[in-house]
């Protein structure tokens, strides 16, 4: 980078600038936020702070050009065809771009040749290939706020999607934000929420664009409509406003129609099963902390043959839902597929279809390039070849797909007349449009073509006049045709041989007919490519009308990856068809972890679970290392499965409805909001506490270990009892604490387990298996050594233990129960009193009872 002293703003006391650098800093003032691609011949270019900016993002050199009040212009450049690498560079880091293009004619400009911007890319709203993931999803989010909550409006450009929330807090807000991760967030620039959202890309918009009322305008001229009644949404909403803020955001990003809007779709959180950020993390559903997508349930699952197949499964897997019509769909069409044996014919042909979804979206925007129509051309045919392949499967739900898996032919009849077999990347230089698909096209083309021997005819016919036997017609960019003759030669030419060029040893000349002839060619050339770009547009116009029902098909091929790719993998994996209840039930026979067993080597030890309303709460005990976590995981694995629809890890599995999952597992400082080990662990589980319902399933994994050994037992004791008692949800409670494993006499939906392991020696063995009972050890320091703690350590620690064992059995010759004499959970006087019903007693019991519990206190 060049290590100039550059003034960074640009000062623009324009008539110190030549006339060109008045012309970009005019432009300019129109997209301050953003940085300005300039172009210039074959670069586009970047000046002032957006040079300094680019050139560091972009590791390209920094220079500069001409000065401003004295000081070098900062200045850095892309080669204009290279461009889109270094626009993915840029968007990627969430910032935008506004593409200036030279629209004026040089040759007949007077001063600098007219540029506008014709383009802007921006993080949220970005179509083009090359600047997206193939398998996440692109979105444009806009928020609203004021006193009922949250309005959250969500778009994909890339596929028309658009859908509307109302959050009530912003806990909620921030889960929902983490799994949708949108690449951009639109805030009114008043908004308070700038701070709290930091971490998010957010873009400051005009208040007024959130105004409900030009929110309401924005909303009926895109969807031109007369109100907002088609949509369910009304005045008062408060997602209207950030909806409104989003579309007039596309207004001012994208310069034409949205064909493809799909129609708003409100969301009701209550329709999903909620599983918060920490949760999402914690049960490694997309996020692993080693980075790789295949150790998360997303990459395990994700094994889809399109990436429109891919996404949907992953939105799937990230927003499960709790309507049982839906899941019901899933499941029967997997098991259909399943038992067609047509899994992988499915897939195979699946792999031929392009991104369809993407395709239609650039077509809509009118930035679909040629070889998007080649794609969308070899997609349909093999649509086709998938209409076959399903001929044979006759289930409800796939049966509806199938109508939708339309190969349109008349469509796929119009790309194959009207596109090359092969064209080139862009329409720029012709070349896309096929033969006889347009007469006039091939009557401009057909000049051209036929120009090659009109010269060869002309170089002979003047040989023969003028018995110059050497004579040439040759070409160039600067002079154009010419009949070049050596200088010995000269002299013989005829008079109306005109002189263009004396070069060493050779004369060039033309000729009235010459240069005639050479208009003709160089305007048809023009005008044909002229041509060309107005049909490829107008076809692309064309298309307008078969939009949505591409998006349709896009939408059922898509649909129907994701259901093949989960025929695949519970046939690869073994999984069965879960029952879905709506009873409080979570019943899992033989239940597996997909992803731990995928990926270790040894072989995966299954485990039951049951819990439902007379058993909710399984107090789990037994060694470090024992699989308790992994056994909680896979419970919440299971659910989450069934709930997207798919078969599942396990022998037999019946699952309610349930409607929240939380986790309490692990343990990291959050240190970005200042909070410790401890408070963020007890921060978390004040979120559970105060959520977790009957519908709940809640997984806690050694809450109350960050802390002192008697308030961490305390809390934890504290947790269990409120779950079992006030939240009544279905929770797994994994601790190291035996004491709390008393409280399964107390409570009658309390049941302990543990994890099996034996002892050879000093060794241990881990069975992982899944026993009824409290575990009578922790196995603590055997694990400690298995991990190679050095053997003086150990020793010592050995030694410790006993010390404190013998202490405390002087102390307290039975077992030491913190719990035992409190009167926190119900006493025996309670449970004696709950039983009896007074109305049925006569007076007599009623004394004798009287004295009864008098003798328990
Ligand atoms: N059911 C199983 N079958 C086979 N291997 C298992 C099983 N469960 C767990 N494991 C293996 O044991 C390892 C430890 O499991 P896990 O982390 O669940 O133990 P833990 O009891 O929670 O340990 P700690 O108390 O130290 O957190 C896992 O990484 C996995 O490799």
């Amino acid at each position: 980078m060049c290590d100039l002293k550059f003034s960074k703003s640009p000062m623009a006391k324009t008539p110190q600038h030549t006339p060109m650098m008045q012309q970009f800093l005019k432009i300019k003032a129109d997209y301050q936020d953003m940085l300005l691609f300039y172009r210039m011949g074959d670069f586009y270019e970047l000046f002032f702070d957006d040079a300094i900016k680019a050139a560091k993002l972009l590791d390209i050199t920094l220079t500069h050009r001409g000065k401003s009040n004295g000081d070098p212009i900062p200045m850095c450049g892309v080669p204009f065809h290279a461009a889109d690498n270094y626009l993915a560079k840029i968007v990627k880091q969430g910032l935008s771009v506004a593409i200036c293009e030279q629209t004026g004619d040089p040759a007949t400009s007077k001063g600098p040749v007219k540029r506008e911007v014709q383009r802007i890319l921006t993080p949220g709203t970005v179509t083009e290939e090359a600047l997206m993931d193939a398998h996440k999803e692109n979105l444009l989010l806009s928020i609203h706020q004021n006193s009922r909550g949250f309005g959250v409006a969500y778009l994909a450009l890339a596929n028309g999607s658009f859908k509307v929330q109302q959050i009530d807090d912003f806990t909620t807000l921030e889960a929902q934000l983490i799994r949708l991760s949108p690449n951009e967030i639109l805030l009114a620039e008043n908004s308070e929420l700038s701070q709290k959202l930091k971490h998010f890309n957010c873009i400051q918009r005009p208040a007024w664009d959130f105004d409900p009322e030009s929110a309401q305008h924005a909303i009926t001229k895109a969807y031109k409509t007369h109100d907002l009644s088609a949509f369910g949404i009304n005045e008062s909403d408060v997602f209207l406003p950030a909806a409104g803020a989003l579309l007039q955001y596309i207004n001012h990003t994208q310069k034409t129609d949205l064909y493809h809007l799909q129609h708003i779709q409100i969301e009701y959180l209550d329709q999903y099963l909620h599983i918060d950020a920490q949760s999402r993390k914690n049960l490694e559903i997309d996020y692993h902390p080693d980075g790789k997508d295949e150790l998360t349930l997303c990459g395990f699952i994700d094994q889809c043959s399109t990436a429109m197949g891919s996404r949907k499964i992953r939105r799937w897997v990230k927003q499960p839902v709790r309507d049982r019509q839906i899941l019901k769909n899933r499941l029967n069409s997997i098991e259909s597929i399943m038992a067609s044996a047509l899994t992988h014919e499915i897939q195979n042909t699946l792999k031929g279809i392009a991104d369809i979804e993407r395709i239609v979206a650039r077509i809509s925007l009118l930035s679909a390039r040629p070889r998007d129509l080649v794609a969308l051309r070899e997609s349909l045919a093999a649509v086709d070849q998938l209409q076959s392949n399903l001929k044979q499967i006759d289930e409800g739900h796939l049966t509806q797909l199938k109508s939708e898996i339309n190969p349109h032919h008349e469509i796929h009849f119009l790309l194959v007349n009207a596109i090359k077999e092969n064209p080139p990347v862009v329409i720029r230089d012709g070349g896309v449009i096929a033969d006889g698909y347009d007469e006039k096209l091939d009557e401009l083309r057909n000049i051209s073509t036929d120009a090659g021997q009109y010269l060869l005819d002309f170089e002979t016919e003047q040989q023969k006049a003028t018995g110059i036997s050497t004579l040439k017609v040759g070409y160039n960019r600067v002079h154009g045709y010419f009949i070049e003759v050596s200088k010995l030669q000269s002299e013989n030419v005829p008079e109306h041989y005109i002189r263009r060029q004396t070069l060493k040893g050779v004369e060039r000349y033309t000729t009235p007919e010459l240069k005639q002839f050479e208009q003709k060619v160089l305007s048809s050339k023009e005008k044909s490519l002229a041509h060309e770009k107005e049909l490829y547009e107008k076809l692309l116009k064309d298309f307008s009308s078969s939009i949505s029902s591409l998006q349709a098909l896009a939408d059922a091929v898509s649909e129907l990856d994701a259901l093949t790719n989960l025929s695949e993998r519970a046939t690869t994996n073994h999984f069965c068809k879960p029952t879905l209840s709506n009873d409080l039930v979570i019943d899992i026979k033989q239940g597996r972890h997909p992803v731990v067993e995928t990926i270790q080597d040894t072989p995966f030890e299954p485990n039951d679970l049951s819990l439902n309303t007379t058993e909710k709460m399984l107090i789990i005990t037994g060694p470090n290392m024992g699989g308790k976590s992994t056994y909680m995981r896979q419970s919440a694995i299971i659910v989450l499965m069934a709930s997207i629809g798919s078969y599942v890890p396990a022998q037999q599995a019946t699952i309610g409805d349930i409607d929240r999952i939380f986790t309490r597992i692990g343990a990291g400082d959050d240190l970005t909001r200042g909070r410790s080990t401890f408070m963020v662990e007890m921060s978390e589980t004040a979120t559970i506490l105060h959520n977790a319902t009957a519908n709940s399933l809640v997984l806690m994994d050694e809450i109350g270990r960050g802390t002192s050994t008697y308030d961490g037992l305390s809390l934890a004791h504290a947790c269990a009892l409120h779950l079992a008692q006030i939240n009544q949800s279905f929770c797994l409670f994994a601790t190291h604490y035996f004491e709390i494993t008393e409280l399964e006499n107390q409570l009658k939906t309390v049941s302990n387990v543990h994890l099996n392991a034996v002892e050879h020696g000093e060794r241990i063995v881990f069975l992982h298996t899944v026993k009824t009972g409290a575990a009578n050890k922790s196995y603590g320091l055997q694990v400690a050594a298995l991990a190679g703690l050095p053997a003086q350590a150990l020793s010592n620690a050995k030694a410790y233990l006993n010390h404190l064992e013998s202490q405390s059995k002087e102390q307290n010759p039975q077992q030491f129960n913190l719990f035992q004499e409190e009167s926190i959970v119900d006493s025996k006087v309670e449970n004696k009193l709950k039983a009896i019903n007074p109305d049925e007693l006569t007076a007599k019991q009623a004394l004798d009872l009287i004295y009864q519990l008098k003798k328990m206190i």
